[in-house]
């Protein structure tokens, strides 16, 4: 496991800019070489054979670099890649992705596991109640990837430090946008076109790493 998941870059796969096994595997052995926080598994596709054949990959990808994989919406697929994987694997839920307690019960408490918030302080509460590792909150900024997620002001990442778990911000960050998010107070900072949206996901990835360094000097 990575020596410290709580701040960094969280990377996000997207299975239209990765269309294919090749591209996605290539895209991740880059990502992981710039050593981000998270990687996340996101497929929205019902082909549970195609999540199953690249979710376990990367999990091995993962584990070998020492990056946790979390996996978007699917317990199930967090769970079977657990069992090989350990506390490589953990998951990630939003609002109609399953319940968040029963999660934990499975995964134990050893897991990641985190929780889409959106701008509402109310949700953060109750998923650090039912053993949430993170807190989520977006969109901060206007997302190719989500454009229809609702909006949140930056002021939220401070009302969310109470709460005593790693902030995500998510949602059309770069290497400017991020800065701010950063200087806002997140610990994480969730991208999916910033990273696999350029050509060489390692390269993207120390440029948001030196945007954050920058923000930590002001
Ligand atoms: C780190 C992170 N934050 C938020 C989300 C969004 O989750 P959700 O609202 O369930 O939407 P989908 O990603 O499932 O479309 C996320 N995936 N990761
Ligand atoms: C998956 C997702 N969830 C969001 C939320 O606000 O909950 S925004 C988002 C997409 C993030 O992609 P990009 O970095 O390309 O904007
Ligand atoms: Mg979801």
């Amino acid at each position: 496991m990575t020596a410290d998941w709580t701040r960094g870059i969280y990377a996000i796969t997207d299975a239209t800019l990765l269309p294919d096994d090749e591209c996605l595997f290539a895209a991740c052995e880059r990502a992981l070489s710039a050593a981000p926080a998270l990687l996340q598994y996101r497929d929205k596709s019902a082909d549970a054979d195609k999540r199953w054949r690249q979710a376990a990959t990367l999990a091995g990808y993962c584990h070998d670099a020492g990056v946790p994989l979390i996996v978007n919406d699917d317990i199930a697929l967090a769970a079977q890649l657990g069992a090989r994987f350990g506390t490589t694997v953990g998951l990630h839920l939003g609002q109609q992705d399953g319940a968040l307690d029963a999660a934990r019960e499975i995964l134990g408490p050893a897991a990641i596991i985190g929780a889409t918030c959106h701008a509402r302080l109310d949700l953060a509460e109750r998923a650090v109640a039912e053993g949430a590792s993170y807190l989520a909150f977006g969109r901060f900024f206007a997302s190719r990837t989500k454009p229809e997620a609702p909006a949140a002001p930056l002021t939220l990442l401070s009302d969310a430090a109470r709460f005593g778990l790693p902030r995500v911000a998510i949602g059309g960050l770069d290497v400017h946008t991020m800065r701010l998010a950063r200087e806002a107070g997140a610990e994480l900072l969730a991208t999916v076109h910033a990273v696999f949206g350029a050509d060489d996901p390692a390269i993207a990835i120390k440029e948001l790493q030196a945007s954050l360094v920058e923000a930590a000097r002001h």
